[in-house]
């Protein structure tokens, strides 16, 4: 029986960055930290692990198996665990499942393969899906990324995965295109058995959540889960004035972790970390290499504008 087992993905889902040591190993001291930090937000309902924030690409299957292990000891009987199914294939997505499931995730956040950058069929994606499904009972949430990558799913095939796997109950979704983002949150949680959409657009987060997006899963949960948490409220309360104000505090750090290269954002973030003093090093994993001196300054001016750090001093803000 998993933990949490009626779970369903909704609301703000922090996925959280993993820390290595200067020799490239798992940290695990400041990853429990960095657990217990986001896990303390009141108002998340979930924390995600081995997705792109914690560099899952470069973590091998039994590190992925440690991260779940850490994650669920730490902060496993308080909140729900979604797990990322990274991988090439199908058959070793169902093997990353079915290891998830033994360690404890309540969900299951399912990448799409890497082939389909090449071309896709309706019937590849839902074998994929139904491999999955066949290999545990856990709540599926789709990572739907840009359909310019060739892994994006049109709608008609995010409707048939909706019809035809029982077990999925929500995407991720990351179009860049607003109105294609839109139909999307329409067609899907209008479904007779609706399909959350949770937003990880999150360079653009209060339009994307404006759009009604049922929930947000996000890295930059692992920094500013209170003020996502605060924007979702807000906007779910109908209450613009004050989803702008939360939002005027996140755009600048936005802004500085997601800019070009898109695949440093998450590194960006580890550096947030330390500037805030809550990491002690920002080691990140090849291909990755460390930010320079430049970019850091702008993310603590970022820190800054957003009220997390004083400008005097690397203290934090009340
Ligand atoms: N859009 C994500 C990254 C992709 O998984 C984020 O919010 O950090």
């Amino acid at each position: 029986m998993p933990r949490f087992s009626t779970y369903q993905p909704a609301g703000v889902i922090p996925a959280v960055l993993l820390p290595f040591n200067d020799d490239l190993s798992i940290d695990h001291a400041s990853f429990k930290t960095h657990l217990t930090d986001v896990a303390s937000v009141e108002g998340i309902s979930a924390i995600t692990v081995n997705a792109h924030s914690t560099e899952v690409a470069s973590c091998t299957a039994d590190e992925q198996r440690q991260v779940m292990e850490i994650a669920g000891d730490t902060v496993g009987d308080r909140l729900p665990i979604i797990h990322g199914v990274y991988a090439e294939g199908s058959i070793e997505a169902a093997a990353i499942a079915r290891r998830a499931a033994a360690g404890g995730a309540s969900a299951l956040l399912v990448f799409p393969p890497g082939p389909f950058t090449l071309g896709q069929s309706a019937e590849m994606v839902l074998a994929h899906f139904r491999r999955i499904a066949d290999a545990t009972d856990l709540p599926l949430i789709a990572f739907q990324y840009p359909r310019s990558t060739g892994q994006g799913y049109p709608l008609p095939t995010l409707l048939r995965l909706g019809d035809e796997i029982p077990t999925l109950r929500a995407i991720k979704d990351w179009t860049p295109e607003v109105p294609q983002h839109e139909v999307t949150i329409r067609s899907l949680q209008g479904m007779s058995r609706p399909i959350n959409v949770l937003s990880t657009n999150s360079p653009w987060l209060l339009s994307s959540l404006v759009l009604g997006c049922n929930g947000l899963l996000s890295g930059s949960g692992s920094l500013i889960a209170e003020l996502q948490v605060r924007l979702f409220r807000a906007v779910k309360a109908n209450d613009l004035a004050e989803a702008r104000r939360i939002n005027d505090r996140i755009h600048p750090l936005a802004r500085a972790f997601y800019a070009d290269p898109f695949v440093d954002m998450h590194n960006r973030m580890k550096e947030a970390l330390v500037l805030l003093g809550k990491l002690s090093r920002a080691v990140v994993r090849p291909p990755l290499v460390k930010i320079s001196e430049a970019e850091i300054k702008r993310i603590r001016e970022a820190l800054v504008e957003a009220g997390m750090l004083s400008g005097a001093s690397e203290t934090r803000a009340a």
